[in-house]
């Protein structure tokens, strides 16, 4: 197509949204009109079910849940005054709790007030959290958050180091929904030790937020941890990021929660038209389904040029792998569906990746996210006429090109600045694109059967671990692995057994292995207290 035509077809697909002052091009993706017109039944479909979901329908077959997050930013669509009334309560209990911690009300014992906030959670409960922080809350906010996102040891220390001085004025969120997940649970056994070892009371300085009477509310309350948010079952740890979970640390750094919910209501109103041209998620949703064939051939490469938005690529790997990334359809049928998502930011990864996506594998679309806004205030030159921010604008423009060129697609969402607004309408922009999708491909996007398994898994490691110590302690010499693992009863578990101690050997925990270590048949293990 020359360029010409290419300017015609630019405008003949580009959507703008005046209030939002939203773009979205998608007129890089080479579908034709033979194609946008079969998608019509599909679309039409999807856009009754995402109607149907909004309504309050048991959308999560397996786990015979609503899905609800569309509720958050516009509860008087909540299906019933009970759900109505949980939003706009929390969100009040939000801001009255952030208020008295702001004026120094709530403090903890012994200084003025809350300098810093340590937020313990995983997955949906801290990548929301993570995206928006950088996004958002700049270089002075009242609290200055940190993250424990993992249950690796060396990380946690470096988090708490980092706290050591300032753990006094810390003020800790515990943020998991189902309130049983090993990690936060872990990283808040390993801080509440950290408060201990000052000599500092944990449950003055800390608060969660956690379903109703899940296992960290009952320990919340029994403990008399300063106060507890709840999480509501039909809102998805991925899709949580407007509800009680990303809005309580957003505003603690003195983010304008109202403002994000805003975006993210003006946007979902525009998400709700049943026309596929002129509703930006469906516009997503049919390019994922155009260039990755309905089956997620293509990767998503996701790459906003701005640094601020650089958590985003790693937010959406969760919102779309997790909810689409899925084994069965509805009606069972093996499919293994998914897109794979990853990126960082522009244009720092055109010297990173970008020459293999330009010539290499053609297995990847590009999402571009621009800013127009390039700062506050002025910029110098840096040559005549042209300032960093034409260089950033320069270089998403060249990229795009050159992978158009080299028959690589590629979608442009340019929003004027990143405001709390924009950022709630990104989030929800991209919410429903996925439900879309789901709907379009025919999977549950609410479930994550494939997580749990990794889970089960685990916790059967851990316990083959304590059988192992078990047999040890009451030895009073060393045992080959095999013999190790016959008395422990468990011979199937050889290569794991292994791989158990010798984690353990490395960590001073009583295990000694003697032998030739590249030669694991050949090792004795024992234990020494
Ligand atoms: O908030 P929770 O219950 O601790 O779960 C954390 C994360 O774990 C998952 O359940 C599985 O990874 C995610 O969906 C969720 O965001």
């Amino acid at each position: 197509m020359d360029a010409i035509a290419l300017w015609q077809r630019y405008q003949d697909w580009l959507y703008y949204h005046e209030g939002l002052g939203l773009y979205l091009d998608v007129s890089r993706v080479r579908f034709d009109e033979a194609f946008y017109e079969s998608m019509k039944p599909k679309f039409d479909k999807a856009f009754k079910d995402v109607e149907a979901l909004e309504g309050g329908a048991i959308a999560n077959p397996d786990e015979n849940r609503m899905v609800g997050h569309y509720w958050l930013r516009d509860p008087e669509i909540a299906p019933t005054p009970e759900i109505k009334q949980e939003i706009i309560g929390t969100l009040e209990q939000i801001e009255a709790f952030v208020k008295k911690v702001h004026s120094g009300e709530i403090k903890p014992p012994g200084a003025p007030k809350f300098t810093d906030l340590l937020s313990i959670g995983i997955g949906g409960s801290a990548l929301g959290p993570q995206f928006v922080s950088q996004a958002l809350a700049g270089n002075s906010p009242p609290l200055k958050i940190h993250f424990i996102d993992n249950t690796d040891p060396d990380g946690i220390d470096r988090v708490l180091n980092e706290l050591k001085d300032r753990l006094g004025s810390t003020l800790t969120l515990v943020i998991s929904k189902s309130g049983g997940t090993p990690e936060p649970y872990n990283g808040m056994r390993e801080a509440k030790h950290a408060y201990e070892t000052q000599g500092l009371d944990f449950s003055k300085h800390a608060i969660a937020t956690t379903g109703v009477g899940s296992k960290l509310d009952q320990q919340a309350k029994s403990e008399g941890w300063i106060e507890t948010f709840p999480m509501a079952d039909w809102v998805g740890g991925r899709t949580s990021e407007l509800s009680a979970v990303g809005l309580l640390p957003a505003a603690l750094q003195g983010i304008d929660i109202r403002a994000m919910l805003e975006g993210a209501k003006v946007m979902d109103a525009a998400t709700r038209k049943p026309d596929m041209k002129t509703n930006p998620s469906a516009l997503l949703a049919l390019s994922w389904y155009y260039v990755g064939n309905g089956k997620g051939e293509k990767d998503m490469v996701v790459l906003p040029y701005k640094d601020s938005l650089q958590v985003l690529s790693r937010y959406l790997q969760q919102l779309v792998m997790e909810s689409l990334g899925k084994e069965k359809d509805l009606d069972g049928n093996i499919v293994n569906q998914g897109i794979a998502v990853y990126g960082n930011k522009g244009s720092t990864d055109q010297h990173a990746y970008v020459q293999q996506l330009r010539d290499g594998v053609p297995n990847f679309f590009v999402t571009f996210i621009e800013v127009l806004q390039d700062r506050l205030g002025p910029s110098p030159e840096v040559e005549p006429n042209v300032t960093a921010g034409d260089y950033l604008s320069g270089f998403l423009q060249g990229t795009r090109q050159a992978l158009y060129e080299n028959q690589r697609d590629s979608i442009t969402i340019t929003i004027p600045e990143v405001t709390p607004r924009s950022v709630g309408a990104l989030i929800a922009l991209y919410e429903r694109a996925v439900s879309f999708y789901g709907f379009l491909v025919n999977i549950n996007a609410y479930h994550q059967p494939g997580v749990e398994a990794g889970k089960k898994a685990a916790a059967a490691v851990l316990n083959l671990q304590q059988q192992l110590l078990n047999v040890l302690k009451a030895e009073s010499g060393g045992l080959s692995l095999e013999a190790l693992v016959d008395k422990a009863g468990a011979n199937d578990e050889i290569e794991k057994a292994y791989k158990i101690l010798r984690h353990l050997a490395a960590n001073d925990r009583g295990i000694v292995i003697e032998g030739n270590l590249g030669e694991p048949a050949s090792l004795t293990v024992s234990y020494k207290a």
